[in-house]
């Protein structure tokens, strides 16, 4: 640590400085100036102060804040080997074991390997089989609203989670909660409580995790290996499930059948228990990071969807002209739908999932534009601030999708499928499916529901002001919509399209 700080401080003396920042003090750097809650929205007016990258650093750790997409694309698409890491998370990642699972992986030929089962299962092209089920899935949520529209936030949780096993391990649409779900929904949240800055001292302070378990008040093993039995069930229980369908030729298709093939299992080059390990901690990465994402992502749909009656009753005059009224849309509808897709577009830039996308760490030392970047650097991708709509002369705060339309404005915005979905060769293999997502569910609730405020007893509307968390995934939470189906006609469209799955 210390040569690395000499080498660090040798490099900036010999001309290159760090990049600005707030002043880093004595010891603690700049630990005062770091919120312990939404870092993203303190460091969007700091991209005014101090410009396109800044440097903190906090007890020790470099911080660097890419504020740009240009800064994003020159160092973590053009320099992919030293921009792919990630940081270490003890308690999660290491006491844990989370980092077998892609998203936590260091980049080399684990991840590679992964990765490379990743894009034989979830590319554009082979996710096409997963349409008919996530059509299904989608029907199913809409009839829930039918009968409970006031559990539309449960009940969406249950539907990305539903979409998620189905296409991971094949399960059949209407997979109960208590089937795995709930299980990964508990562990999903503990990882996250556990995630958050500060939530454990041995993240500040590695050395903690080399003190013996017997130690008095040492929690540390306790609690890793508590929440280590928690992520193994929520990653073996479903992948023995399809591996004993496998086993018995009745496995549906999913990832892990796609996986389990392309190693051909039990006879692949690889040993077995190293394909076996792969493909298990492959698909187990995929609830945390496919089920959160379009929730959020809708979350925010249904707020804008209030907010903005006049873009809804755009979206649905398109929807009847183009669909009509006599089904529900499918996905080979999508091209003819230009308002539609401006709309997931703004939906993923109004206001972005991941505001800060997923940390990188640098694994070598780096010079960008005549500043230095230290070994070890956490590289935070700012992306709040690319959704920042500066170019098409329409208000950034507003919920707009003529903003990406050619023709509408003088210039379109930077289109947030350039940034919502990360960057480089991590970028979020699940792309093409979880933008079905969004697509599927919300052209569907566009073609049969109203959404709207709620009313008080004096008939006036309840203010939408949800508090959104902290997390990496940062949703909004309490608040209340009203949604109704547009028509009869509409509900009975829903019933008979699901009463069609088999
Ligand atoms: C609206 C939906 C989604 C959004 C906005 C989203 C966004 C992201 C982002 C921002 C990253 C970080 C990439 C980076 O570090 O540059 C990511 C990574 C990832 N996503 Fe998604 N995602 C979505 C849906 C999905 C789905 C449906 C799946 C799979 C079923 C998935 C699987 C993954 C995985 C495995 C990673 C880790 C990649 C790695 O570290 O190499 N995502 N996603």
């Amino acid at each position: 640590f210390v040569w690395k700080r000499r080498r660090d401080a040798l490099a900036v003396s010999k001309g290159f400085p760090l990049p600005p920042g707030p002043q880093r003090k004595p010891l603690i750097g700049n630990v005062l100036d770091l919120p312990r809650e939404k870092a993203w929205n303190t460091f969007l007016p700091w991209k005014e102060r101090y410009g396109d990258i800044i440097y903190l650093e906090a007890l020790g750790n470099g911080i660097l804040v890419l504020n740009t997409l240009e800064a994003v694309n020159d160092l973590l698409d053009k320099r992919p080997n030293n921009y792919s890491d990630r940081p270490e998370f003890i308690m999660v990642g290491q006491l844990m074991e989370l980092n077998k699972g892609i998203p936590l992986l260091q980049y080399g030929p684990t991840w590679k390997q992964h990765r490379k089962l990743t894009h034989i299962a979830l590319s554009p092209e082979a996710v096409k089989k997963y349409y008919g089920v996530q059509e299904d899935i989608a029907s199913m949520y809409l009839n829930g609203l039918l009968d409970e529209p006031q559990k539309f936030i449960p009940l969406l949780r249950l539907a990305a989670g539903r979409i998620v096993m189905s296409v991971t391990y094949g399960l059949p649409v209407d997979t109960p909660e208590d089937l795995y779900i709930t299980e990964a929904e508990e562990t999903m949240e503990m990882i996250t409580k556990a995630t958050l800055p500060g939530a454990f001292l041995v993240d500040l302070l590695p050395w903690l995790k080399h003190l013996p378990s017997w130690l008095p008040f040492n929690r540390i093993h306790e609690i890793g290996m508590a929440g280590r039995k928690q992520i193994y069930n929520m990653v073996n229980r479903p992948y023995e499930h399809v591996k004993q369908e496998y086993a018995a030729g009745t496995a549906r298709p999913s990832f892990a059948l796609d996986c389990l093939e392309s190693l051909e299992y039990g006879n692949s080059k690889l040993p077995k228990e190293e394909a076996d390990e792969i493909i298990r901690w492959s698909a187990g990465a995929m609830y945390g990071a496919g089920g959160e994402t379009t929730y959020t992502t809708l979350l925010n749909f249904f707020i804008a969807m209030s907010e903005f009656p006049d873009v809804q009753a755009k979206l649905k005059e398109e929807l009847y002209r183009v669909v009509g009224t006599g089904r529900l849309p499918t996905t080979a509808d999508r091209p003819n739908l230009p308002y539609l897709n401006a709309a997931i577009k703004e939906t993923l830039r109004w206001r972005v999932a991941l505001p800060l996308s997923i940390a990188r760490r640098t694994r070598t030392p780096d010079f960008y534009n005549g500043y230095f970047i230290p070994e070890g650097t956490i590289v935070l991708p700012n992306v709040l601030a690319m959704t920042v709509d500066t170019k098409s002369g329409i208000p950034t705060e507003a919920f707009a999708p003529e903003r990406f339309l050619q023709g509408k404005v003088k210039e379109v915005a930077t289109d947030p499928y350039l940034y919502a979905f990360g960057f480089g060769r991590r970028i979020c293999p699940g792309k093409a499916l979880g933008d079905n997502n969004l697509f599927l569910l919300m052209s569907s609730l566009m073609a049969t529901m109203d959404i709207s405020h709620k009313l008080d007893a004096n008939g006036q509307k309840i203010p939408i002001n949800p508090t959104y968390t902290s997390n990496l995934v940062s949703h909004p939470i309490n608040f209340e919509v009203k949604i109704v189906p547009r028509c009869p006609e509409a509900a009975a469209l829903i019933r008979e399209r699901v009463a069609q799955i088999a």
